[in-house]
């Protein structure tokens, strides 16, 4: 099978052309990977029969190395490869849903949904790859799934989900089968970030597969550390979640949440070539909310080694996902509009125990390089503080040489804008050369600099809760005094105010509100004069 990517919606090309042919080996390159996701095909490449469908399958799926007959059972080594990808479909479950007789109808509807390779061919074009409509995605993702609904509309007859999504997981790789590509994010050490679509969910994700072929080598124990500590880890708002990870051709790949601003470097970059600069605001917010990732991750015994740019995420609030239950959007939201994740956790170890993987030299605290991990949280600190100071403008970081010390005597670079005093001697607290004199994660979280903006939040929202109490007293003080004026006058039959005939021979039972309890709730506090 084989994808063809574009940067939005694209048409998902299956190849059968190499049915009864030996398939080229399921290769743990990386290039490989890319070129396999991203070739078009020949028009003529696509499958006759299910049966052949079958077992084209197959030669792709598991190594063509070994040749496999269209009726000989799958080799060990080929149900090995597919225990690999760990799909919640399983192989047996699978060759069992697809070895349906051919005369069955539900084989043929898979075999026309299958069909949708031919790229030449407009009807066929029209056919997209089962990818579900999730109506609880943001506004801008649905507009994209319109354009995607308009187009695949013709499609809707073939469209018997459940058959064809079994036989899609049984011919291709896990991450195939349940992801669509839309376009390469990033790269780095470890290796390449794409931008997928869920074909379950509809949601979009982040997929980092790791670079080299990981079976035995160093990179392994790197990978295992990074879905360890995700798993450690859970969830928090400003750590960007995790979802999954597998193993596929001997890669590690994680499936992450994808952070729909990019990273910080990113940012950074984009904002120098406009010629701004982050303002102080967005920087308190920068480091309240890296701080509060740390204060998590560090909470839990593990220090992250690796806090730079590159590895901080942005996500927009409209979509920040899992941001909801971050502790600014209590307060109606971070009045930035985005939300700071820590990610790339591929350094993370534990703060007792420590195995260290030394990250990126231009952020290392001094300590570490002198291998002094007494206090690997404040090593963080460090980090955080010099990832501020390139937001803040700060030229590039020095590798090593007088620059990199003098950062480390805590000396500031020249910025290109004025930061408050008392948050430019924040950020110098940060760089204490002794890693003690750092203030925690915990404490930054508390500090009232960064705190200035949501304590004042908090405030209005304590008037405002004043003002909706001091409304409802006011009514009910007006209800008690109807209900005694009725009380007073037993003839009558209505209260104005109660609406309710009021029963004066017996006492009210139990349990129930004697005044306001038909009273309207619904009201606006808006009052006047409540100084909101
Ligand atoms: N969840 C995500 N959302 C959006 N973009 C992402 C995400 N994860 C990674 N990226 C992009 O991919 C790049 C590399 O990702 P990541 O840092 O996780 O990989 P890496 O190989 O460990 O990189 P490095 O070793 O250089 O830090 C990031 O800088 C970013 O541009
Ligand atoms: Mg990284």
């Amino acid at each position: 099978m084989r994808m063809a990517m574009g940067s939005d919606w694209t048409v998902q090309n299956l190849d059968f052309s190499s049915c009864g042919e030996e398939e080229e080996g399921s290769d743990s390159s990386l290039d490989e990977w890319s070129s396999r996701n991203t070739q078009i095909l020949s028009p003529n490449s696509v499958c006759r029969t299910p049966i052949v469908q079958r077992h084209c399958t197959r030669s792709f799926t598991i190594s063509s190395s070994i040749p496999v007959s269209p009726t000989t059972p799958i080799p060990y080594a080929a149900w090995r490869k597919l225990r690999l990808c760990d799909s919640p479909s399983t192989p047996k479950s699978l060759l069992s849903k697809s070895a349906l007789p051919s005369s069955s109808t539900k084989i043929c509807r898979s075999q026309r949904a299958l069909r949708f390779a031919n790229s030449t061919d407009p009807a066929q074009c029209s056919r997209m790859p089962s990818v579900n409509v999730n109506p609880f995605t943001p506004d801008t993702f649905h507009r994209t799934r319109e354009h995607y609904k308009r187009k695949s509309r013709r499609s809707d007859d073939d469209d018997d989900y459940g058959c064809r999504q079994a036989v899609q997981a049984f011919m291709l790789s896990r991450y195939e089968s349940e992801f669509m590509e839309l376009g390469h994010i990033g790269a780095g050490e470890f290796g390449v970030v794409c931008k997928c679509v869920k074909r379950l969910d509809g949601c979009l994700y982040a997929i980092k597969r790791s670079r080299r072929p990981l079976a035995g080598s160093a990179n392994e124990q790197l990978a295992l550390k990074e879905v360890y500590a995700h798993a450690v880890l859970g969830h928090h708002p400003h750590v960007v979640r995790y979802y999954s990870a597998w193993a596929e051709d001997d890669h590690m790949i994680i499936q992450n949440e994808y952070c729909d601003g990019g990273s910080l470097h990113d940012a950074i970059l984009e904002k120098a070539a406009r010629g701004e600069l982050f303002p102080e605001l967005e920087l308190r917010y920068l480091l309240l909310h890296v701080s509060m990732g740390l204060k998590y991750i560090h909470s839990s015994g593990l220090v992250h080694l690796d806090i730079k740019p590159s590895n901080i995420f942005i996500c927009q609030c409209s979509s920040a996902g899992g941001a909801g239950e971050s502790e600014e959007e209590e307060d109606g939201g971070p009045s930035t509009g985005v939300v700071y994740k820590i990610g790339d956790l591929g350094h993370v170890t534990s703060s007792s125990s420590p195995q260290v993987e030394e990250g990126d030299s231009r952020f290392l605290a001094s300590e570490v390089l002198h291998e002094d991990y007494s206090n690997l949280p404040k090593a963080d600190i460090f980090a955080l503080g010099l990832t501020v100071l390139l937001a803040a403008g700060s030229p590039l970081l020095p590798k090593n040489g007088d620059e990199w010390h003098s950062l480390r005597r805590a000396q500031l670079p020249s910025l290109p804008q004025e930061l408050s005093p008392a948050f430019r001697s924040l950020i110098q607290t940060l760089l204490d050369p002794e890693p003690s004199q750092r203030p925690s994660a915990s404490a930054l979280c508390r500090q009232p600099v960064l705190r200035k903006e949501r304590t004042g939040k908090l405030a209005a929202q304590l008037r405002r809760e004043l003002n909706v109490e001091r409304f409802r007293t006011a009514m009910l003080e007006k209800e008690l005094q109807e209900a005694r004026l009725a009380a007073l006058s037993p003839k009558q039959a209505f209260s104005p105010g109660l609406q309710q005939p009021i029963n004066t021979g017996s006492l009210p039972k139990a349990g129930r509100r004697l005044v306001g309890r038909n009273a309207a709730r619904s009201m606006s506090f808006g009052c006047p004069g409540s100084g909101v």
